[in-house]
């Protein structure tokens, strides 16, 4: 007999975007330009010369597209800030336009029922910041606290859910050691330097928004990417405790614990700096939540050659793989967010983004877009979650990714993840599928799971 699932009373079900990945509109009315400006129009960084200089309208369609959400029957949408919109500069003077945009687009959510979770961060910095070091200079924390004090000022009336950054991982692996991410870097001197002011700039807006009074909740937004032993070998095992370090407990150990973990040298050897013992104290910052995106789990096997985590993933002859060549693994979710739990004292957790891209077909007779191993993979993904509510996890939400089809960064347009299909070329948006029995489970607290 399968059991009824039922999710707390007041779960929260909501979908994400970013702003670069569906805004469009770079420069307009103001704006400075950010770093994906000039990493997308670079020649051979994103698929098919795709850019975020349209994406899907949402900077013009915006209305429409709380529509949308509305038809899906959100209860929350997670969606970021262009910092470069509202500080052309990154500092300095307010561009009004653009503060305006996110002013009216909170109060159309709030208007029908939706509530706004912001984060301040995924990835677009302005390019006048990266002129003066970006990531690199210890500056930036001051810059990204007196940007969060702007977006506090003018939303903290409404906003009642911020997160500071989405994923200090991606920002530092991609582009600042691998370079396939804006800015593009490929130093690994650089990588953990621009991950340590990451989380020093976290901290710092955690501290300025405490102290200008901020009684809502604020938290980080991180990956997290279960890290699996090929075989019971010490190699593998101790490679995938590598892998583990550098991508997931880089990251929270800090925030929660006020040190890294101390595999993070094995990893990084002698381009791991020493840190001055203030900056855990900047970072501590206590958090009201944690956003955890989870996508897929990995199988590391030992491999010497394989910088800087000297591990590989190995691909699972029996698993099913989406379109980004992402293993489904769902009990991955349930063994993260009781890791989760149990390292770091139970602290309220949302999922801010879990989802897939899978090849979706056109558009059939009567607008429907089937998209059945999408439908599956929430299916199975939001059981793993129901286990670790019943394993004592204190779940608070779950967020899809995401709303839209967008620019998936350098995959450029060709991974579809949204609930609602988007025709790049007409910006016609149609509701797959998923995005029906999404509405569905939203409207029975999940219990048709
Ligand atoms: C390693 O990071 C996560 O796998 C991850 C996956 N994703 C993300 N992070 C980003 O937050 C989104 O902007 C991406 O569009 C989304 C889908 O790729």
């Amino acid at each position: 007999m399968t059991q009824t699932i039922r999710f707390p009373d007041g779960f929260l079900w909501g979908a994400s975007t970013s702003a670069y990945q569906i805004e469009g509109s770079p420069l307009a009315d103001g704006a400075g330009p950010s770093i994906w400006q000039r990493f997308v129009h670079t020649p051979g960084n994103i698929r098919d010369g795709d850019t975020g200089d349209i994406a899907c309208d949402h900077y013009r369609r915006w209305e429409q597209d709380v529509e949308l959400m509305k038809q899906i029957g959100l209860q929350a949408y997670r969606f970021s800030i262009n910092w470069g919109r509202v500080l052309p500069q990154g500092r300095g003077a307010v561009n009004q336009a653009g503060l305006d945009f996110y002013d009216r687009l909170v109060d159309r959510l709030l208007a029908n029922g939706i509530k706004p979770m912001v984060t301040l961060f995924h990835w677009d910095l302005p390019e006048a910041l990266d002129n003066q070091g970006g990531w690199l200079n210890r500056d930036i924390a001051d810059w990204f606290a007196d940007y969060a004090r702007v977006m506090y000022g003018k939303l903290d009336d409404r906003v009642t859910s911020w997160a500071t950054l989405n994923e200090p991982w991606v920002v530092a692996d991609g582009g600042y050691l691998h370079g396939t991410l804006a800015p593009g870097h490929r130093n690994r001197f650089e990588a953990p330097i621009a991950s340590h002011n990451l989380l020093r700039a976290h901290g710092a807006a955690v501290k300025a928004y405490r102290e200008m009074g901020g009684k809502h909740d604020i938290g980080i937004v991180v990956n997290i990417e279960p890290k699996y032993p090929a075989t019971n070998s010490p190699a593998d095992v101790d490679a995938a405790a590598r892998a583990h370090a550098y991508m997931n407990a880089q990251y929270l150990d800090p925030v929660f614990l006020g040190r890294y973990p101390e595999k993070i040298k094995d990893v990084y050897g002698e381009a791991w700096p020493e840190w001055p013992a203030e900056d855990f104290e900047l970072i501590k910052q206590p958090i009201d939540f944690v956003g955890v995106n989870y996508y897929t789990r990995s199988v590391n096997k030992d491999d010497a050659l394989a910088y800087p985590v000297r591990a590989t993933p190995l691909r699972q002859t029996s698993a099913t793989y989406t379109e980004t060549g992402w293993e489904v693994y769902a009990r991955g979710l349930t063994d993260t967010l009781t890791w989760v739990a149990q390292r770091y004292g139970n602290p309220p957790l949302y999922i801010t983004e879990n989802g897939a891209a899978f090849f979706d077909p056109p558009v059939a007779e009567g607008g429907r877009i089937n998209d059945p191993l999408r439908v599956d993979y929430y299916q199975k993904h939001l059981r793993a979650i129901h286990d670790a509510i019943e394993a004592g996890v204190d779940m608070r939400g779950y967020c899809a990714w995401s709303l839209l089809d967008n620019l998936e960064w350098a995959h450029g347009f060709s991974k579809r993840f949204g609930l609602v299909h988007v025709n790049f070329a007409t910006q016609e948006r149609t509701l797959k599928d998923s995005a029906y029995y999404y509405r569905e489970l939203i409207a029975s607290n999940g219990k048709v799971l």
